[in-house]
């Protein structure tokens, strides 16, 4: 078991891969030489990646890839993927080339207002912080102009500060509660630089107001925090087509596929088993395009899902319909994301995976993003209607179970032909391998 270390932080990169070899991997050279594998050759650039976290000791190499003939808004696109669950980036792409023979997809920002809160105690009467908080408004967006200057002529800043009334649930809670516009960044660091001055303008300004009591001129902050949840910072994105445009199979007419499509969205609508699973899948090509953009996925997702519940009950973020001849499909979701900020002009490959998408502003890039969830939700509920989700999935998964038993290239090319033709499972690949490795037994 590790023993506790302190100023760990403290050691250089090399003490801090000693100090591991010697705790956790008894002093076995295997483990040191593969973390310094995964090392770039080039100095600088390492350096680079060991700074943009802390205690940093290799790289984690997930891929980097793309999906070509997206059409958006008559616009093409290559998007860049950075994910590690094969079939993903297929999924996308059959999607992307299905729809850009039918429209392609069309996708529009509905809202941009991203939201911070101010978390206080006030000890004293609610009528009486109402009347200070109206009365000090003013001074509280002044006491930020150092903060919000720039981003104001960039047309964002904070839109607006409300005094909300949490007593109900815990005693003396109070939030000023303010939105906010932050044009091409995601915001965060804007955003909770102005609620910590919010909240420090807000105990000076109660220290000196003279209708309150001792008491209650001492307001207790909490918190000051952006929320990552925006359900006002919204993109919606959709495809359409005429009935006998969709796949037909063997088994289903396009009409029969329509049907069949709806209601698989409709049970992801009101079964929440089902719309977790549902929205995953959604959130694989989304969760792809934020991390190849070099945005926080941990914020999305937590803001995609609190939306997906906004009602009480959690379910799906795509809607399908029928109506007279013509199939539609669509995502509306919260996209909080930035093209300027945190990483996007730090990590050479984010800045690539921009110029690639031809160097988007923060909306575009919510459109983009919210196209590729979209897209990877058809080709998921495409398949899950039609083949069954293995034979597509598994059939990208063949290379990584190879992989797993060290199949040659020979053994690789006999068996991508073989499993053509077959499923491909985990045991019929063991004994397809077995097969070629011992063709007497
Ligand atoms: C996997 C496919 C695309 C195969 O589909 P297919 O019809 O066997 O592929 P194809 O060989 O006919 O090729 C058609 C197109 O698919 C793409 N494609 C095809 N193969 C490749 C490849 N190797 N590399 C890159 N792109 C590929 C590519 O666009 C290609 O066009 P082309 O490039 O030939 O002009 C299909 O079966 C599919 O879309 N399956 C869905 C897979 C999926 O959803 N994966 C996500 C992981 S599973 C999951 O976590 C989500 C889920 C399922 O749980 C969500 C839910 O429950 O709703
Ligand atoms: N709960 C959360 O989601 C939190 C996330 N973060 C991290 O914060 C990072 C993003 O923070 P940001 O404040 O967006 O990044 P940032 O602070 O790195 O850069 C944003 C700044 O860029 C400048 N800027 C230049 N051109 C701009 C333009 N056209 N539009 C808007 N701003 C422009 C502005 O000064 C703006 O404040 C993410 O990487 C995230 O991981 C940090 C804390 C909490």
């Amino acid at each position: 078991m590790a023993p506790i270390v302190s100023g760990f932080s403290k050691l250089s990169k090399s003490d801090k891969i000693q100090w591991l070899a010697q705790h956790h991997f008894n002093n076995n050279t295997d483990a040191i030489s593969i973390i310094k594998r995964y090392w770039n050759s080039d100095e600088k650039l390492q350096q680079l990646h060991d700074e943009f976290t802390e205690n940093t000791i290799s790289n984690y190499y997930l891929p980097f890839s793309v999906a070509p003939n997206f059409t958006i808004n008559n616009k093409h696109y290559t998007i860049p993927m950075t994910i590690e669950e094969s079939s993903v980036v297929a999924a996308a792409s059959k999607a992307a080339k299905f729809w850009q023979n039918r429209g392609g997809f069309t996708a529009e920002v509905l809202s941009v207002s991203k939201v911070g809160q101010v978390h206080f105690n006030f000890f004293g009467e609610t009528e009486k912080l109402t009347s200070f908080f109206e009365q000090i408004k003013e001074r509280l967006l002044a006491s930020t102009e150092h903060i919000t200057k720039n981003m104001q002529k960039r047309g964002g800043g904070i839109t607006c500060i409300e005094l909300r009334d949490k007593t109900a649930e815990i005693d003396h809670y109070y939030q000023l509660h303010c939105t906010f516009e932050t044009v091409d960044a995601m915001g965060a660091n804007f955003i909770n630089s102005c609620l910590e001055q919010l909240a420090s303008t807000l105990q000076k300004e109660a220290l000196q107001f003279p209708v309150f009591s001792e008491k209650e001129k001492n307001i207790e902050i909490i918190m000051s925090i952006l929320s990552n949840y925006v359900p006002e910072c919204i993109v919606r994105a959709s495809v359409s087509c005429s009935i006998e445009e969709l796949p037909k199979t063997k088994e289903l007419s396009s009409e029969q596929y329509a049907h069949k499509f709806v209601q698989a969205v409709k049970i992801a609508q009101i079964e929440p088993y089902r719309a977790v699973t549902h929205n995953k899948g959604i959130m694989n090509g989304i969760d792809a395009v934020v991390l190849a953009t070099g945005n926080d996925f941990r914020a999305i997702e937590a803001g995609a899902h609190a939306y997906a519940a906004r009602n009480g009950r959690y379910t799906s973020l795509t809607s399908a319909s029928v109506t007279e001849n013509t199939f539609l499909f669509s995502i509306e979701i919260p996209l909080a994301l930035g093209t300027v900020g945190g990483l996007t002009s730090l990590h050479p490959l984010v800045k690539l995976a921009m110029q690639l998408l031809g160097n988007p502003n923060a909306s575009e890039l919510m459109q983009i993003t919210a196209v590729a969830g979209l897209a990877q939700n058809f080709a998921a509920i495409n398949s899950l209607i039609t083949t069954g989700i293995q034979q597509g999935h598994m059939k990208m998964h063949l290379m990584n179970i190879l992989n797993q038993f060290d199949a040659s290239t020979k053994e690789k090319e006999l068996l991508a032909s073989y499993f053509s033709t077959n499923t491909v499972t985990h045991s019929e690949v063991v004994a397809q391998l077995q097969k070629i490795r011992n063709p007497q037994t």
